[in-house]
C-alpha cells in the first residue's frame, strides 16, 4: 500500500466503524480525576443559587435611598437564611457577606459607609447602585454544560461538581494492550543490560490510562509468530491494541504483516515526515495503532491516529488546537510535508529542534503541528497546533 496525505487517512478513521463498546463506568469524583468524560455534565442548578451579598452592609433600593436619605433597618440576614423576605419601600436589611438578599434589591452599601441612628440607617460617602451584589447564576447557570464530553476531569472541575452535589459521573473504562517489538528491545519491567528499555510504552501507557486500563503485553521479538501471538492474546482481553516499532518496511519489521494475516490495513502510512509510518489496522472490528520505533513518531502518530481512533469509538472530540504565533522563521528542508514540535507559551509557540527521537525536546514540548514541505514560514505568522494530552 502507498503512503497517503494526512487527511485522508484521517477521513478513513473517521468513517471506519469499529466494533467496539463504548465502555464506560459511573466513578466517585476524586477516582474521576484525571479520566476522561463519556458525556456532556450539565449543572444541576445555578451558582450562586440566588443573588447574594458581596459585602456586610445594608441591602437596598436605590432609589428609596434616593427619595428617603434614611431607611429603616428591619432585620438581618445571614448566609444559612432560607426565608428571603421582601425589601419593602423605605426599609433595608443588614446583610452579611454571603447572606442572600432580600426581593426587589438592588445595591449593597458597605457598612464602612453607614451609621445607625436608632432603628435608621444614613448613608456616608458616595452609594452606587447595582453594587455588591453576586447575581444568581453569574458563575453558572443550570443547563450550563460544566465538564464537555472528552474532557479530562481536573481538580478545578472537582470543585464545581461539589459545588452542584454532584458525586458521580461516567468515564471512559476502555481496556487498552500495548506492545513494543524488537529483538533488541527489553521490556521496562525487567531491564536488560546490552538491551534497549522500552521508554515509549510507559509514556502511553500514562497518557492512555486516562481513557480506561491498560495491559502492558511486553515486547514481541522480530518474528512473525511472535508478533500474531502478541496480537491474539492483546485480542482476547482488550478493546484497542497499541504497537510500537517494527512499523516500517524492512525485512525485521513484522507488524503490519502480522495484522493483515488476521485482519486489515486501513491505511499503510501517511505521507509526513516523522508519522510516515504510522498507521491504523483493524482485526474482528477492533483497532490497531501501529506506532513507529522513534519516541517522537510514536507520541505525534498516537495524537494524530489514536486521538482519531478514540474519538471514533466515544463519539468525542479529543484534539484540542491552539492558535499560536511562531516566534522564529522555519524552513521546512524536508522533501514531505512534516511533524514539527513546539513549546506554546500564551500566544507564542517556540519551534523545537526536529529528530525523529529526541526524548529532550519531546519534554519540552506540549504541541505539534505539520508544516508544508519546502515552505519558509515567517517569525509572526500565525499557526494552528495540536496540543498534547
Ligand atoms: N527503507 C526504509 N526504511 C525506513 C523507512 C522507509 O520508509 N523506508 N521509514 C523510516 C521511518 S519514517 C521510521 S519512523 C522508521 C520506523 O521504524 P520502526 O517502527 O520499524 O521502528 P524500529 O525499527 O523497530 O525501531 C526504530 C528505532 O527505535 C528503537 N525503538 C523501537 N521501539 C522502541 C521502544 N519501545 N523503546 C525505545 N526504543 C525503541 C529501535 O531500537 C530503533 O533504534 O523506519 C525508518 N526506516
Ligand atoms: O514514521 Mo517516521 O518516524 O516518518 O519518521
Amino acid at each position: 500500500m502507498a503512503l497517503i496525505p494526512v487527511e485522508e487517512a484521517r477521513k478513513i478513521i473517521n468513517n471506519t466503524n469499529f466494533e467496539v463498546k463504548k465502555r464506560e463506568k459511573d466513578v466517585d469524583i476524586f477516582q474521576a480525576l484525571g479520566k476522561i468524560v463519556t458525556e456532556d455534565v450539565i449543572a444541576i442548578k445555578s451558582i450562586p443559587e440566588r443573588s447574594l451579598s458581596v459585602m456586610d452592609g445594608y441591602a437596598i433600593k436605590y432609589e428609596d435611598y434616593l427619595k428617603y436619605g434614611k431607611l429603616r433597618v428591619v432585620g438581618k440576614l445571614y448566609p444559612n437564611t432560607l426565608n428571603i423576605p421582601e425589601l419593602k419601600e423605605g426599609e433595608t436589611y443588614y446583610v452579611t457577606t454571603g447572606s442572600p438578599l432580600p426581593t426587589n434589591t438592588d445595591s449593597v452599601v458597605p457598612i464602612e459607609n453607614s451609621k445607625l441612628e436608632g432603628e435608621y440607617v444614613i448613608f456616608k460617602g458616595e452609594v452606587k447602585k447595582g453594587k455588591n451584589i453576586r447575581e444568581e447564576g453569574e458563575d453558572i447557570y443550570a443547563g450550563q454544560v460544566i465538564i464537555r464530553k472528552g474532557t479530562e476531569v481536573t481538580p478545578y472541575h472537582l470543585g464545581i461538581l461539589l459545588q452542584q452535589q454532584i458525586f458521580h459521573i461516567n468515564v471512559s473504562d476502555l481496556r487498552f494492550a500495548i506492545f513494543a517489538n524488537g529483538d533488541e528491545i527489553a521490556s521496562f519491567e525487567n531491564p536488560e543490560k546490552n538491551k534497549v528499555i522500552d521508554s515509549i510504552s510507559p509514556i502511553l501507557i500514562k497518557i492512555l490510562e486516562k481513557f480506561g486500563s491498560v495491559k502492558y503485553m511486553g515486547v514481541a521479538k522480530d518474528d512473525l509468530n511472535d508478533v500474531i501471538g502478541k496480537i491474539e492474546k492483546s485480542l482476547e482481553i482488550s478493546d484497542v491494541i497499541i504497537s510500537i516499532g517494527g512499523s516500517s518496511v524492512g525485512e525485521k519489521d513484522y507488524v503490519k504483516r502480522a495484522i493483515n494475516k488476521l485482519g486489515e490495513m486501513l491505511f499503510d502510512g501517511v505521507t509526513v515526515n516523522i508519522i510516515k509510518r504510522g498507521s491504523v489496522g483493524r482485526i474482528q472490528g477492533k483497532p490497531i495503532l501501529v506506532l513507529p520505533g522513534q519516541v517522537v513518531s510514536a507520541i505525534t502518530a498516537f495524537h494524530e491516529f489514536g486521538l482519531s481512533v478514540l474519538s471514533n469509538i466515544l463519539s468525542a472530540n479529543l484534539k484540542r488546537f491552539v492558535k499560536s504565533t511562531l516566534v522564529e522563521d522555519i524552513y521546512v528542508n524536508h522533501s514531505m510535508d512534516s511533524i514539527y514540535l513546539f513549546d506554546v507559551k500564551g500566544n507564542s509557540a517556540f519551534p523545537l529542534r526536529w529528530g525523529v527521537g529526541l526524548y529532550s525536546e519531546l519534554s519540552k514540548a506540549n504541541g505539534f503541528t505539520i508544516l508544508k514541505r519546502s515552505v519558509t514560514y515567517k517569525k509572526g505568522e500565525e499557526v494552528e497546533l495540536q496540543l498534547f494530552i
